[in-house]
């Protein structure tokens, strides 16, 4: 029944195939008829204008040609592209149209060179002159589709053979045989945890079949190497595969670490040294036969080089038969050796197709193999996995099926199951009794680890401590800053009018407003010493990776900018994520497929960043789970933060109007049209919370000309609200249904008006209810909602005195003057101002060491146990700025007496350059009280701040007062700024 089914397995498999196989060349084809050369090279897929630099005969006689670009500058290198080795490509006359004039694979590429090895051609000789310029063409892999058929026929027609009963297990006809009883293990490494060791011993005693789940970062490598070890000190001969040969090359250089005797088939991904040595080449390089080799090969070239200069067909046609004679010799030489070395290894690794028998593995007995090891196994077609599986009774598969399975061009053979891999169906059928899973990380901290462990692995990771708190700042030469302290950030653009471009291929979407956020935000990483190498940027769509690069690229030239697809297998310190999708419609595309999301998030050690419109992404129940992951345990912050040019006219009244014209290569977003607007104000006017969508509709502009339905919005909801204040009723309630952006203009035209305003309720039910003022009373929010708090304004002289009692009830002087921006320029300030700290400091500790500086810190120290124990903010104040004169920083001799700043935290003044919050020690009392401020514009959800709860009414005025003092203080700084610019 076994090979029943395996029959009707490899027939469904290779039609699947063949309908990949005529995608591809489909692809191809329309590449080469329909794509300038140009375009190819920059798509990474040609290489245009090259030179034979040298050629010499490779293994089994092939031709070995370098090729490098056109010697006009003395220092040229390639231009990027995707050639690898082990890639079929084509060798083209550069001058004449399209002659394919061999075809090849690539053995060896670097920044400045590329080796390709060309097959003997049936007719005769390929020649390459060192005059002519060439180009490469990636082709569709023939060898590899051919491999694959290959090793499914076989599968079709298996009778018997080492791997009649692992057939047998892996098609369900028999169950897999109760495992052996093993003695306890002495293990290589023993460090290993116990999910590991556990993993390590099940795998050994399996008898035909187990499986390694391996999720981001848990040191499946590390298990796969022991369980290799254990293997070979158990007398097994293990063929050890993967389906890329950077997978392999990994293994490698993890077995060599161990001086296990092992070897290289194929073409090595890497050229470091451990790797290359274990190279069939290498090690043929090193045998007995290897002089009597080298010798026939160079007579080869010799005869070869005769025969290109001989004018005479006669003699030339003697060099040519004498070259073959030669090349029959070298290959008998070379197959006695190769023999040799494959049965001195107790570890054969190969690519699953470099595994195939068509290679020196023909030259091995066919039961040879006790063991085969696939690792990647989840990113493998099944297909290729038959290509090693049929040569032993026993297989290990390990990988994770929860992240992205083998990339296929066809979407229908995909569908139809090309993309589901042997080892999640195998473990759809067996579960628990194939598999173990691997379950302490070694990788991320804790707080990004847990959304992957609860979303995509059952809950079961736990994070090693060497890993679970680590942070950026933790970095050698990484200072403390906002951005370094936190291990998730979401930046945040619902609202804020950054559509993705509109581009009807599905495949290649872009976000011109997210390019310029990662932009920033890299700024900010690397401004806190954090290297742009440890640093990834990564899209899912190639349209955003191309515009990322070109933004990024030159500025931070060691920055990796990547693909999801194309970065997995990989992790950085920290990643930066552009989610780029941003559409009224709430269309998610790619970003719907859970796999990539969970490979994009667990590449980062210990910082992830995801900007994206959460309004857009958030229609995804998937998604919408991680940001609300991300608000729960992270920071929030909305993208008005970071693009000045964004802060439309709406935000900041009164001729504070932002003449963005510098607004960079973006998409002006379509002027919404009016239609679209109406059911919001009518909405607006019923006044009726409505448990309905988020609607959010980007309605703001990132002209700083007119912006007709931002402008619309704002007079319906002035009307609305002049209608209230008229009427009889104390509060007005706004329907859920508006967006961030609109609560936050409501917010603004209640401040105008001297209305008070909360924000009631969580995520898509948060609505803004607007109340009358009673004087001399506070309005305490809804019980149910702790979270929340209101924003009575107070006004404030911005002198930079003590501030005057707060008068509750009073009219706003400077509510529609604050806006988001004014936070952001604050942070910039308050980090720009801590660079310069530690730079001083620095200078100051040398001075310091000598210097009496006790008189000063006496001080500092009695205003510091006042401030604790006075309740009375003002007396504390007059108090202080009587006694103290001089910057509250210690050590520093400042006055501050005209030009001091107050700090509103700890009460005391501070000089120009130690006021700052962070400089002397209150950024975290800031930090919180800004992220409180968003969230009480309703722009952001409360959630960035979980442990904010209700304070009391007397302390809530206080906090008040003085956050309002602080932002009264910006104001005047800005203004005094702007004044200075203008001269
Ligand atoms: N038992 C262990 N104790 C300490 N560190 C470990 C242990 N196991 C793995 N690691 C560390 O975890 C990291 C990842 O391990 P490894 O390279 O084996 O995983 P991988 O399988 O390549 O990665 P992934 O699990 O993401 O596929 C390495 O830095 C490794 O040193
Ligand atoms: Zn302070
Ligand atoms: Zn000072």
């Amino acid at each position: 029944r076994g090979a029943k089914m395996a029959e009707e397995v490899a027939e469904r498999q290779l039609q699947l195939l063949r309908e990949e196989r005529e995608a591809e060349l489909a692809e191809k084809r329309a590449w080469q008829e329909n794509i300038s050369l140009k375009e190819l090279q920059r798509r990474g897929v040609c290489l245009l204008k090259l030179q034979a630099a040298n050629q010499r005969t490779g293994l089994y006689g092939r031709l070995l040609v370098t090729f490098q670009p056109r010697k006009c500058y003395s220092d040229t290198e390639l231009p990027y592209n995707s050639f690898g080795p082990g890639d079929i490509v084509g060798l083209y006359d550069s001058v004449s149209q399209g002659d394919l004039l061999s075809t090849g694979i690539v053995t060896r590429i670097t920044s400045k060179a590329v080796t390709v090895a060309f097959e003997e051609s049936r007719d005769g000789m390929l020649s390459v002159d060192h005059e002519s310029l060439y180009r490469l063409l990636k082709l569709a892999n023939d060898i590899t589709y051919n491999r694959i058929k290959k090793a499914l026929n076989a599968l079709k027609q298996y009778h018997s053979g080492p791997a009649s009963d692992l057939i047998d297990v892996l098609f369900f006809s028999s169950d897999p045989s109760p495992s052996s009883e093993t003695k306890p293990l002495k293990l290589y490494n023993d460090s290993l945890d116990a999910s590991q060791r556990e993993a390590v011993s099940f795998s050994l005693a399996q008898k035909e079949l187990a499986i390694i789940h391996g999720p981001p970062g848990t040191g499946k490598t590390t298990t796969i190497v022991e369980i290799i070890l254990q293997a070979v000190q158990q007398g097994l001969k293990v063929l050890c595969c993967a389906p890329s040969n950077v997978a392999v090359d990994n293994l490698v250089e993890r077995l060599a670490g161990y001086k296990a005797r092992i070897l290289r088939l194929g073409h090595p991904a890497r050229l470091l040294e451990p790797i290359q040595q274990h190279s069939l080449d290498a090690v043929l390089a090193h045998s007995d036969s290897a002089q009597i080799v080298a010798d026939v090969r160079k007579d080869i070239d010799q005869a070869f080089a005769k025969s290109k200069k001989s004018q005479d067909k006669g003699e030339r046609g003697h060099f040519l038969s004498e070259i073959k004679a030669l090349r029959k010799e070298l290959k008998e030489r070379e197959e006695t050796a190769m023999t040799a070395a494959l049965t001195h290894a107790n570890v054969v690794l190969a690519t699953n197709t470099g595994a195939s028998s068509d290679g020196p593995l023909k030259l091995l007995p066919e039961s040879y193999f006790d063991l085969v090891v696939i690792d990647e196994c989840a990113q493998a077609l099944e297909a290729s996995c038959w290509i090693p599986l049929l040569k032993a009774p026993k297989c290990i598969l390990a990988g994770d099926h929860k992240q992205l399975p083998p990339t296929i061009i066809s979407h229908k053979a995909a569908a139809k199951g090309l993309s589901l891999s042997l080892m999640e169906r195998v473990i759809k059928r067996y579960g628990e009794k194939v598999v173990k899973m691997l379950t302490v990380q070694y990788r991320m901290h804790e707080a990004i680890m847990q959304w992957a462990s609860s979303e995509m692995y059952g809950g079961q990771l736990t994070a090693h401590p060497s890993v679970a708190q680590h942070l950026l700042k933790d970095l050698p030469g990484v200072t403390c800053t906002e951005e370094t302290t936190i291990p998730l950030l979401l930046i945040d653009t619902a609202g804020c009018g950054l559509l993705e471009l509109e581009v009807e291929d599905e495949q290649s979407k872009g976000n011109p407003g997210e390019v310029q956020l990662v932009g920033l935000h890299i700024k900010a990483l690397v401004d806190a010493g954090v290297k742009a190498q440890d640093i990834a940027v990564v899209a899912p769509y190639n349209l955003q990776v191309d515009m990322l690069r070109e933004h990024l690229c030159h500025r931070y030239p060691e920055l990796e900018i990547k693909s999801v697809d194309g970065f997995q297998g990989r992790e950085k310190e920290a990643v930066i994520l552009s989610f780029v999708r941003s559409n009224k419609k709430g269309e998610v595309g790619f970003l719907a497929e859970d796999r990539r999301i969970n490979v994009a998030v667990t590449r980062a050690r210990r910082h992830v960043a995801i900007i994206c419109d959460s309004c857009t992404v958030g229609s995804q129940a998937f998604l919408a789970r991680l940001l609300e992951h991300f608000r729960q345990h992270g920071q929030v912050r909305t993208a008005f933060e970071y693009l000045d040019d964004l802060v439309p006219e709406n935000y900041s009244h009164r001729g504070e109007r932002q003449q963005s014209t510098k607004a960079p290569a973006a998409p002006s977003p379509k002027p919404q049209p009016a239609a679209g607007k109406k059911p919001k104000a009518a909405a607006a006017a019923n006044a009726t919370p409505q448990k309905q969508e988020a609607h959010c509709s980007p309605s703001t502009s990132r002209s700083g000309g007119e912006s007709p339905g931002t402008k619309g919005d704002t007079n319906k909801f002035k009307a609305v609200l002049e209608a209230f204040l008229e009427s009889g009723k104390t509060q007005l309630d706004f329907p859920s249904s508006l967006s961030p952006h609109d609560r936050m203009l409501v917010h603004l035209l209640a401040e105008e008006h001297g209305l008070q305003h909360v924000s009631i309720g969580e995520g898509t039910d948060r609505y803004i209810s607007v109340r009358k003022k009673e004087l001399g009373q506070t309005v305490v929010a809804p019980p149910a909602t702790p979270r929340e708090q209101q924003h009575p304004p107070q006004p404030q002289d911005s002198s930079g005195e003590a501030p005057a009692p707060a008068e509750p009830g009073g009219r706003s002087e400077w509510s529609g003057k604050v806006d988001l921006k004014r936070l952001h320029l604050e942070r910039v300030q308050r980090e720009k101002a801590r660079r310069e700290e530690m730079v001083k400091k620095e200078q100051e500790s040398s001075a310091d060491n000598r210097g009496s500086s006790s008189r000063k810190k006496d001080k500092t120290a009695k205003t510091t146990t006042d401030s604790a124990s006075e309740e009375d903010i003002d007396a504390l104040i007059s108090a202080a700025v009587k006694t103290d004169n001089t910057c509250g920083f210690p050590r520093c001799k400042a006055s501050v007496t005209t030009l001091g700043q107050f700090c509103p935290h700890c009460n005391r003044r501070y000089c120009l350059s130690h006021h700052i919050p962070e400089v002397h020690g209150c950024g975290d009392k800031a930090k919180a009280h800004a992220r409180q401020w968003i969230s009480r514009e309703g722009i952001l959800y409360p959630g960035s701040s979980p442990k904010e709860r209700s304070l009391d009414p007397a302390k809530r005025a206080h906090l008040q007062r003085r956050l309002d003092k602080k932002l009264s203080d910006l104001t005047n700084q800005r203004k005094s700024k702007k004044k200075g610019k203008e001269k």
